[in-house]
């Protein structure tokens, strides 16, 4: 609830104050290299700034004829503002402190900082818009607020805030990364600038104090006990008079000192509200401290990203809305999801568009909204879970409700956990709510939850297929939905090759993209051809130039494979990357078996290029001799390199008649062992493949004593992309 309060504040906020805060960001980004670049071109002299302000005045000697004042800059140069009979001496210029002469002419702002700070100020409206920047300012100070408290709850607790923040999606990742870190900085650029704000329009009195006399003023040489880095700036005796003193304005107070005894005669401090105000200007505009600027600069830079990421983060919530057809009451099927960040309601569409192709009433909602359903037959509950292992955000209330809520009607329940294996508590939330609805006797449901990681595709069609055929029903997933949609792309065809049999021709194209592009090893691409509705998936390896191979069996009929195989080298055709993360290789195993057949190599003739695994088997099924001379290439490079240290082929047309199953049969000690130190174990290519290696795996890890294929799959070491 809290945190909802947080999310629904900092999107509020964030929208509201977008526009405002982007022309402001932009702008405190360029102004932030006026002090870097006032830093660079100083003309602060090295050494000048211990001096006392009494050798200041010395060093000025004869040639002056009068002398209004003396200015120290943020960047510590020293300015003048005199008049001389000598050219060389009169006007406003840098002052080298140590000879007294000019150093250079004072120059004016550069026009772009002027108008960037004009805009920066009041937009160029004026006091309209001050008003605007102080409001904005606020709103940024609570964007900033409601940051940190959902980073607080994100993480667990205060003082979590700085552990591990586990990737699961580049925009959050970066967004919670980079937003720890630059939280301090936009803090404190939000309060000033409200600050500045409050004393622009006299909220905040900055008056400078009373002068004050009698004892509590210093008495002695006050030029001998300040120093030039002490300055900001010294008005000398309009006359010479003795009632006409110089006033020297300090750090944090003015002192009125006689011009000929040197005694401060008079003197004032500033008040709180005006050393804030100072040490506010300069904490927003980083004067005096480049590397304070610089940290304004990246400040800014984060705050662009901040915007850039938010937005992707609230489309995607936003896009995974519902739609229902049926009303609640009228519905057999009812689908609850419980999701944070929306990725799970995504996996409720599908099933849902699902269920309705086969004529059936559904309804879908959030876990919160249960409700008594009159017509319910069939409750399917898929909930992520969040924080340390709680409820996502629409399904706090769940357990609650669902005991509250009177049931009149028997149905049959099923719950499926989404989680992520990097959490001490995996899929706990699932596991609650599975506790919480067998609690009562109207509900059947199986004993265990169905726990899913790292939303695997693959283990949510499994489920999906094992439930649907216990319902007597033969679903088909849209699973167009589950996989995020790529950028369309221009591909060029710079190698192609071929066999050709009697039964099967087969061939490779490596495919080089026109601009660079994140792609893995395991992604799909994703090719409509011309005239066609429907996109045709290969799954791609990616090799070490960048790359793509795609592997293509040529299918008589085939409109993509015949479309694909009449493209000769040097065309380039239109294709999208779509993110295939289940199947990219582990960040972290001990070694990776790949088990494919046919055109399934694909993605391995990527992945046994990588180094990032310190051991590679490679077991592929063919038909013949001559289907494995397309692979040879790749093969033979990755064992030069010695990024691939074995490979066992199986042949299911020549003399002795061999599936991959067969080899990992006569491997099983060695597959054995290998499952036993947490390897990874990659399957590409049919179904048929699938079910018999899945078999034999199963055989091995009995004959062993291992755990389950199920929970192989589920913790991830088993992953599979078969067709
Ligand atoms: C901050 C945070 C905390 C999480 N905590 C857990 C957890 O305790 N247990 C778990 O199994 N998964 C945890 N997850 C993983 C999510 O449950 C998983 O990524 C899920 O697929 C997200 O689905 P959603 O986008 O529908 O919320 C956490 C994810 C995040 C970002």
């Amino acid at each position: 609830m809290l945190k909802n309060l947080w999310r629904y504040s900092h999107f509020i906020l964030a929208v509201s104050s977008s526009l405002f805060l982007l022309l402001a960001t932009l702008s405190g980004l360029i102004l932030a290299f006026g002090p870097i670049n006032a830093e660079i071109n100083t003309y602060q002299l090295a050494g000048s700034q211990d001096i006392t302000i009494q050798t200041l005045i010395n060093n000025l000697g004869n040639d002056y004829d009068e002398i209004l004042e003396i200015n120290r800059d943020a960047s510590g140069a020293v300015q003048i503002s005199a008049f001389s009979s000598n050219p060389a001496f009169d006007g406003d210029f840098y002052l080298d402190p140590v000879t007294g002469k000019k150093i250079a002419e004072i120059q004016d702002k550069h026009p772009v900082f002027t108008f960037t700070t004009n805009l920066h100020r009041s937009l160029f409206l004026k006091t309209p818009g001050r008003i605007f920047v102080g409001i904005a300012s606020f709103l940024l100070l609570l964007i900033v607020i409601s940051g940190l408290g959902l980073l607080i709850k994100r993480q667990g607790g205060f003082s979590r805030v700085f552990s591990r923040v586990i990737k699961e999606n580049r925009e959050q990742y970066y967004h919670v990364t980079l937003g720890r870190w630059a939280i301090v900085p936009i803090l404190i650029i939000a309060i000033t600038g409200c600050y500045l704000s409050l004393v622009r329009f006299e909220i905040i009195a900055t008056t400078k104090g009373e002068w004050e006399n009698g004892q509590t003023t210093e008495h002695g040489d006050a030029f001998e006990r300040y120093q030039l880095k002490d300055l900001r700036s010294l008005e000398f005796p309009f006359t010479k008079e003795p009632e006409d003193y110089y006033t020297l304005s300090l750090k944090d107070r003015e002192l009125k000192v006689h011009q000929y005894t040197g005694d401060v005669v008079q003197q004032r401090r500033y008040p709180f509200s005006l050393m804030v105000a100072m040490l506010s200007f300069d904490l927003h505009t980083g004067a005096g401290n480049w590397w304070w600027a610089a940290v304004l600069a990246g400040s800014c830079l984060s705050m662009l990203y901040f915007m850039y990421s938010g937005a992707l983060i609230s489309i995607a919530r936003l896009k995974s809305k519902t739609k229902n057809k049926f009303s609640p009451q009228e519905a057999e099927y009812v689908i609850l999801v419980g999701s944070e960040n929306g990725s799970t309601k995504h996996f409720g569409h599908a099933l849902q568009h699902a269920l309705i192709d086969q004529k059936k009433k559904v309804y879908l909602d959030d876990l919160n909204n249960f409700q008594s359903y009159k017509q319910i037959n069939h409750l399917i509950v898929l909930t992520s879970t969040y924080g340390d292992g709680e409820a996502p955000a629409n399904a706090s209330k769940f357990i609650e409700t669902f005991h509250r809520t009177p049931i009149h009607r028997p149905f049959q329940s099923t719950v499926v956990g989404f989680g992520s294996r990097s959490y001490s508590k995996f899929c706990q939330y699932a596991m609650d709510v599975h506790d919480a609805i067998s609690d009562n006797n109207l509900v059947s449901l199986p004993s265990t939850p169905t726990l899913i990681n790292d939303k695997n595709l693959g283990a949510f069609q499994d489920w999906a297929r094992s439930w649907s055929v216990a319902q007597g029903l033969s679903l088909n997933l849209p699973t167009d939905k589950l996989q995020s949609s790529g950028k369309a792309l221009k591909l060029t065809i710079v190698a192609k090759k071929s066999t050709q049999n009697e039964e099967e021709e087969t061939f490779t194209l490596e495919l080089s993209p026109k601009k660079r592009l994140r792609v893995h090893s395991g992604d799909l691409l994703s090719i409509t051809p011309p005239g066609d509705a429907v996109e045709r998936l290969y799954s791609v390896g990616v090799l070490p130039n960048g790359n793509m191979i795609i592997s293509v069996k040529r299918h008589n009929h085939g409109i993509c494979s015949n479309y694909l195989n009449q493209l000769v080298l040097g065309e380039t055709f239109t294709a999208a990357v779509k993110n295939n993360t289940h199947f990219h290789l582990p960040n972290k195993a001990t070694a990776l078996v790949m088990i494919g057949n046919g055109t399934g190599i694909g993605p391995f003739l990527g992945m046994i290029n990588t180094k990032t695994t310190p051991k590679k088997h490679l077991y592929w099924g063919g038909r013949t001799t001559q289907s494995f001379v397309l692979y040879e290439d790749f093969i033979s490079r990755a064992q030069k390199q010695q990024s691939l240290q074995n490979i066992r082929i199986a042949l299911s047309q020549e003399s002795k008649k061999q599936y991959v199953q067969d080899l990992l049969l006569e491997d099983q000690e060695k597959v054995a062992r290998l499952i036993k130190k947490n390897s990874t174990l990659m399957i590409c290519g049919s179904l048929a493949m699938k079910k018999g290696v899945l078999e034999v795996l199963a055989t091995i890890c009995s004959n062993h004593g291992l755990p389950s294929i199920q929970e192989l799959e589920q913790d991830g070491f088993i992953r599979s992309d078969c067709y």
